[in-house]
């Protein structure tokens, strides 16, 4: 079974052009299939302020009305998701981009209304591989921003961590999937402030722990929750750090184990 890598970057690395660059070059000569996700909440979140449109967020979840919804679709899967594409065709990467809407890839619903409405931001129901398994067995790139449909021409927010988690689920019976979500910090910290406190190895025990002590918080708490959720459907490895733990051995990063 080949190895199939979904990666996943997070905001502080698409929102600085030079770290940006130096990733793609790297990600670019990995070998074998392989996705990236993006995310770009905060790049949303700069132009909603500039448009003078309310930015909400319950839970690390943006609240998405229909202003919201017509913004992250420009950024996410315009402005974001085309310069990458660009960025890795420079680097002899033959890249696609793709929201969950093309080729019906990643099918989600409207979340229900309980306490909050999130309007219109969307749960996974269904990734559909076959395309997609085409494109990685060609050489193709995959780059999946976190926009979904529901089958109803409606798009919908889907925070970009789950979408990671979702893809590498939905590929855990055709390819031996590893998840690796890449952010500013070194992995899941001891201390928030100290780099060098990485947690090399959650599992749901010390999880329980960790969270009452107050040690995850914000913004940790859903990605972590998407990584058990990844571990406990069949992904063989999730990890948490900076793009450094996918091209160097030497590293420290955060590791999940079931
Ligand atoms: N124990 C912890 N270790 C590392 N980061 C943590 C921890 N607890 C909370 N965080 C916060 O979680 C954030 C990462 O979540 P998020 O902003 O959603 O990531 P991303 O940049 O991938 O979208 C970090 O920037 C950090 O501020
Ligand atoms: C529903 C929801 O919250 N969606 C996220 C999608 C973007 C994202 O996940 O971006 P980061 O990975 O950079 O945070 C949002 O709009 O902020």
């Amino acid at each position: 079974m080949k190895t199939l890598k979904v990666i996943k970057i997070g905001g502080n690395i698409i929102d600085d052009e030079q770290v940006l660059n130096h990733f793609l070059e790297r990600f670019s000569k990995i070998e074998g299939p392989k996705i990236l996700v993006h995310g770009g909440g905060k790049l949303a979140t700069k132009l909603a302020n500039k448009m003078g449109v309310e930015v909400k967020m319950t839970n690390g979840r943006r609240i998405t009305d229909a202003d919201t919804l017509d913004i992250i679709t420009m950024v996410y899967a315009g402005k974001i998701n085309k310069n990458i594409i660009a960025k890795l065709q420079t680097k002899q990467c033959n890249a696609i981009g793709f929201s969950g809407a093309d080729g019906n890839t990643i099918v989600s619903e409207r979340r229900p209304i309980k306490d909050v409405d999130f309007g219109f931001v969307g749960d996974v129901l269904k990734v559909n591989t076959n395309t997609l398994e085409v494109l990685l067995n060609a050489g193709v790139t995959p780059v999946f921003c976190a926009i979904t449909h529901d089958e109803n021409g409606q798009l919908l927010n889907t925070n970009a961590d789950t979408i990671a988690s979702e893809l590498a689920i939905g590929f855990a019976n055709i390819f031996k999937t590893e998840l690796y979500y890449c952010f500013e910090k070194n992995g899941v910290l001891q201390n928030v402030s100290d780099d060098n406190s990485v947690i090399e190895h959650i599992n749901s025990e010390n999880y329980k722990a960790l969270i009452n002590d107050g040690i995850i918080a914000d913004g940790m708490l859903p990605k972590l929750n998407n990584c058990f959720h990844a571990i406990n459907h069949n992904v063989d490895k999730v990890c948490i750090g900076k793009p450094e733990m996918l091209f160097k051995s030497n590293i420290k990063y955060t590791t999940i184990q079931g």
